[in-house]
């Protein structure tokens, strides 16, 4: 690590990835401020997946930079590094301990290391009582803490896997369709808890459902063939012709 070489949180330079001779990444180029949150949209096979691969250290990049926090190169380090280094991962399907409680499940992850390398935190029994109310009501789930996860709403199941990652602390937090397979009640409710999230830490969310990121009302990009083809808000991204022809006007 050298010393200060960007002020974004998250910056990609030129990010290409090949498969087979396929480019599902193209010279993309994103940067992500501190504090911001964005969401990414794009048609099937634009390169989404792929991208939060190249975050996290899951796929290499043939070429490009991939820098966080200022000077980290994510290129030159593995998953666990960088999941030490504050950026946590939500996939699309919840993955949480269905036989515990609600509260369990939060305290599992407060305990947890980020990593198994990193040093265990040692939490008083009272700072780790109210870091699981706070993460709660971040939640909404204060009423669910001593329910089993097992019957949890697939949306409540999302939100306390959001929960588990934000007890780790992450400084940015990737989101792989929240709303998908959600109600329209719970829709709405996960954009409010990721805008309530979004106050302190960065969020990238991928997303299909536009009722959805309208409701985030943040900027948004468009990927398309592994490159950035319009960025902005939504409503801007919406009237241009190249994104109605290649995505929304399909
Ligand atoms: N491991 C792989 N081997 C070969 N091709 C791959 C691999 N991973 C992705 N691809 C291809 O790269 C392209 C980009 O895929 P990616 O999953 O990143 O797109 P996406 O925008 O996430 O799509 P979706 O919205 O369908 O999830 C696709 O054409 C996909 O088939």
């Amino acid at each position: 690590m050298t010393g200060q070489l960007t002020t974004s949180l998250l910056y990609l330079d030129g990010v290409s990835v090949s498969f087979d001779g396929f480019k599902a990444l193209n010279e993309l180029s994103l940067e992500i401020a501190h504090g911001e949150m964005r969401a990414i949209i794009g048609p099937n096979g634009a390169g989404k997946t792929t991208m939060m691969d190249v975050i996290t250290g899951k796929t290499r990049p043939d070429e490009g930079s991939v820098l966080f926090d200022g000077s980290a190169d994510l290129t030159a380090l593995d998953e666990a590094a960088i999941a030490e280094l504050g950026i946590g991962r939500k996939f699309q399907r919840p993955t949480v301990f269905e036989g515990h409680t609600v509260e369990d499940n939060l305290a599992l992850a407060l305990r947890a290391p980020r990593t198994v390398f990193a040093t265990l935190l040692h939490r008083t029994r009272t700072a780790e009582r109210e870091r699981i109310d706070t993460l709660l009501e971040t939640i909404r789930l204060t009423d669910k803490r001593g329910e089993r996860a097992a019957n949890l709403s697939h949306g409540q199941k999302q939100w306390l896997e959001i929960g588990m990652l934000l007890a780790q602390e992450p400084k940015l937090l990737l989101v792989d369709e929240p709303a998908a397979g959600m109600t329209d009640a719970e829709t709405e409710q996960t954009a409010i808890l990721l805008k309530d999230i979004a106050r302190t830490q960065s969020v990238v969310v991928v997303e299909h459902d536009m009722v959805f990121v309208r409701a985030l009302g943040v900027k948004v990009t468009v990927l398309h063939e592994g490159s950035v083809l319009a960025e902005g808000m939504l409503d801007h991204v919406s009237a241009d012709p190249r994104v109605i022809e290649v995505y929304l006007g399909r």
